[in-house]
């Protein structure tokens, strides 16, 4: 071992013996707090708890697994001339003086470690990349930052020794292009891993980007968008730990299997308190059930929904349409329906939810009636006063003998429990949960086309309309329709506030993953969560695949938070897709989003993508399976995905298992297996080492954005991508293959 990298294993030694000093230092004060037992008073015990949770979480954090603690170090030259040196880590670990040992990647004193170039060394003279295989150095790579003639020049540093030589390097300084490489060449497992060691410039100014307003990241494939968002969380919870972690962080991504894609990424920073959800599931324990054609759901999710929604719920506030006659003991108290008209519009110009405001309408209405009743009851007292002595009235003497009497709250009481008053209330202003509104509106088509007169026209009405389902549990709920149950229920409130039921959770910072797939009224649930309009935004529009497919970042940030500006940054470089298959996927990008710049590639991989045609129909998944096992062969023990559009899975899944080709069901299994079969649909975001695709002309045609759907399935794989078809490819997918075979695509 050469003396420079003896030297480092020494520090990093120090610093894992340092850390384990630290586990036990935690471990022991926890055993102490414990061994004093649950006694004592309530303070005592509730500190204790504190305690006890602290000392949980900062072990979980001290917890490495076999992740190495250190990867990098910087040497600084201070104003002094001096050079001082700092090692940089998963988390910061200090000696005893408290003198730093490994910095956190998050610390302000790190960022020249991912952001130095040539142009802009930022002080340093030396950037230094470990590479560890557990607690065990096996490499280093340096760039210099030395005044050279070159770098006062405004040159990049020099290439590393040994760093495979190619325009990655020469154009633009990749910090460490060597660990970057190993880390993109790496074999994909199932579960995207974190790239803290390897974070590039232009992702850092984004994961250190200031905490306010909303950032959007726009980006191409592969371009590290999930990643530098979810670094951005573990950043940003680092930087701002006070008030972030008791407001809470939110990760929003598009579907379950995605999030158990990524769900590894922060507890590998460190970071577990932070909340993974899709749109859909903010609204558990409701759950969508089924689908619909794309362009209901595109309707639901316009933002004309919203008043329509409104006017929904108003509907629901309405005067009595015949006078009220309650009969009470032995009179017949009236109202008339106008008076109920006065008092729905006087507690309409009130603030408050709907149901919050019900008890206002069942006060006025209450109020209303114990009046009539007692100006009735004064009003016989009048009367048999005037027949003097011998005339008691038979009415007042029943009011008395019913117990009745003038206390106004037992009248009110009395009032409350009467059916026909229940009845007028209800009516009048109904208690209604956001389920009831929105399966009420959608079952009945006179009331959708009243809430959606002048908004909707007759044919929208009908697309929206369905059946109604017997019970409320039978409803088959759509995503697009959660978003109208959440809308709603901001407008009625909790069925019961007096319960305390309500369900919307606020964050003080939402990531947005695959942003360009909600719809507007997925985007104001997003919005509504947001507790001071900090998001950070990431998608692209070139792979919007959803019914709603915006044609700009403006049509989605019209819909969130505006205490300020919006910003919008790009990510250029794709770190996955290879330049060889991104030359396929860029003339589909070319007319799928024209106007939009497709990513460069970070590295090529030498291996065109192969397009194999079968004469018949029926030969294609035996063609699929053939493909698929070579690939997977080829890529072992990488990931191999099988990508089908969704009328041909069946199909295919059948001619694996005919094969003998074993493939899992990522949604039942997981994505970790060696083999996967998976609708195209589902394919967003994820990634694998190699791509079967299936018939990409199907996939065009069934997806509902069309050629934008193919670029998403074309883009996935980091290495190998087979096209297996019979009917023609598209003319793009045709032009790709032979810029691939031609030019192997530009790399930056
Ligand atoms: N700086 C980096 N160092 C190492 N790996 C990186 C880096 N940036 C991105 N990657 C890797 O590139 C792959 C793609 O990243 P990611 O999934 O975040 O891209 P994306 O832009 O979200 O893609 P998509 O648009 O398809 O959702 C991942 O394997 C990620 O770990």
């Amino acid at each position: 071992m050469d003396a420079e990298l003896a030297a480092e294993q020494a520090h990093v030694d120090r610093a894992y013996r340092r850390l384990e000093e630290l586990r036990r230092e935690v471990e022991e004060a926890l055993r102490a707090v414990l061994a004093e037992g649950r006694g004592g008073t309530h303070q005592f015990r509730e500190e204790r708890d504190v305690i006890v949770r602290t000392s949980l979480a900062r072990l979980q954090q001290l917890d490495l697994g076999d992740q190495a603690l250190c990867f990098g170090r910087i040497d600084r030259r201070r104003p002094d001339g001096e050079v001082e040196t700092f090692h940089i880590g998963r988390l910061g670990v200090s000696d005893r003086d408290q003198e730093p040992l490994v910095v956190d990647w998050r610390a302000p004193v790190a960022e020249p470690f991912y952001r130095a170039t040539g142009r802009d060394p930022m002080g340093l003279v030396l950037r230094r990349h470990l590479a560890a295989e557990g607690r065990r150095l096996v490499g280093l790579e340096d760039e210099r930052f030395e005044q050279t003639p070159e770098a006062v020049h405004g040159g990049d540093p020099p290439a590393p020794e040994g760093a495979e030589p190619g325009p990655m390097v020469a154009e633009r300084p990749f910090g460490g292009p060597g660990a970057l490489l190993a880390a993109l060449d790496r074999p994909r497992a199932g579960a995207m891993r974190d790239i803290v060691a390897t974070i590039q410039a232009e992702q850092d100014e984004i994961v250190r980007a200031p905490l306010p307003g909303v950032l959007v990241v726009q980006g191409g494939p592969g371009t590290g968008k999930t990643a530098v968002a979810l670094h951005r969380a573990a950043y940003l919870l680092y930087t701002h730990r006070f008030p972030l972690e008791r407001q809470g962080v939110l990760v929003i991504g598009p579907n379950p299997l995605f999030l158990r894609y990524i769900d590894q990424v922060l507890p590998s920073l460190g970071e577990t308190g932070v909340t993974l959800s899709t749109v859909s599931g903010l609204l558990r324990p409701l759950a969508p059930r089924a689908e619909e054609p794309a362009e209901v759901a595109r309707l639901k999710g316009d933002p004309r929904m919203a008043t329509v929604i409104a006017r929904a719920v108003r509907q629901r506030q309405r005067p009595l349409r015949r006078d009220l006659e309650v009969p009470f003991g032995s009179v017949v108290l009236r109202l008339g329906a106008e008076e109920t008209a006065a008092i729905v519009a006087s507690v309409r110009r009130r603030p408050g939810t709907h149901n919050a405001r019900r008890r206002v309408v069942e006060q006025l209405l209450l109020g209303q009636l114990a009046e009539r009743y007692r100006e009735r009851l004064a009003a016989r007292r009048r009367v048999s006063g005037h027949r003097g002595q011998g005339g008691e009235d038979p009415e007042l003497a029943g009011l008395v003998e019913a117990g009745e009497e003038d206390d106004d709250a037992e009248i009110r009481r009395a009032l409350r429990r009467h059916p026909v008053v229940r009845e007028a209330l209800d009516r009048m202003w109904p208690r209604l949960s956001a389920e009831e509104l929105v399966h009420d509106l959608l079952g009945a088509p006179a009331l959708l086309a009243a809430a959606g007169r002048g908004v909707l026209s007759p044919a929208e009405v009908r697309l929206l309309v369905r059946p109604r389902a017997r019970r409320l549990e039978e409803i088959p709920w759509t995503e697009a329709d959660l978003a109208l149950v959440d809308e709603a229920e901001v407008w009625l409130g909790p069925r019961r506030p007096e319960a305390g039921e309500a369900r919307l959770v606020t964050y003080g910072h939402i990531v947005v993953d695959e942003a360009q797939d909600l719809s507007p009224m997925q985007l104001r649930m997003v919005a509504r969560r947001s507790l001071s309009g900090s998001l950070t935004v990431v998608g692209d529009i070139g792979q919007a695949t959803g019914p709603w497919a915006p044609a700009s970042w403006d049509e989605v940030t019209a819909h969130l938070p505006a205490h300020r500006p919006p910003r919008v940054v790009e990510l250029t470089v794709s770190y996955r897709t290879p330049a060889e298959v991104l030359a396929v996927a860029t003339p589909v990008l070319r007319v799928a989003a024209p106007g939009l710049e497709p990513p460069v590639a970070a590295r090529r991989t030498g291996v065109p993508p192969r397009a194999v045609q079968v004469a018949r129909p029926e030969d294609l998944g035996q063609e699929v399976a053939k493909a698929a096992a070579q690939l997977a062969a080829e890529v072992a023990p990488g990931t191999t995905a099988v990508l089908v559009p969704g009328s041909l899975v069946a199909e295919v899944a059948l001619a694996l298992d005919r094969a003998g080709v074993a493939v899992r069901d990522p949604r039942r299994d997981g994505l970790g297996g060696p083999l996967s079969l998976l609708p195209v649909d589902l394919a967003n975001g994820l990634e694998f080492d190699a791509v079967v695709l299936v018939e990409p002309g199907a996939v065009v045609g069934e997806s509902p954005q069309g050629l934008r759907g193919l670029y998403v399935a074309l883009t996935r794989p980091t290495r190998r991508l087979t096209l297996v078809h019979h009917q023609p490819l598209p003319e793009p997918v045709r032009q790709g293959l032979a810029a691939s075979w031609h030019a192997g695509g530009s790399v930056r």
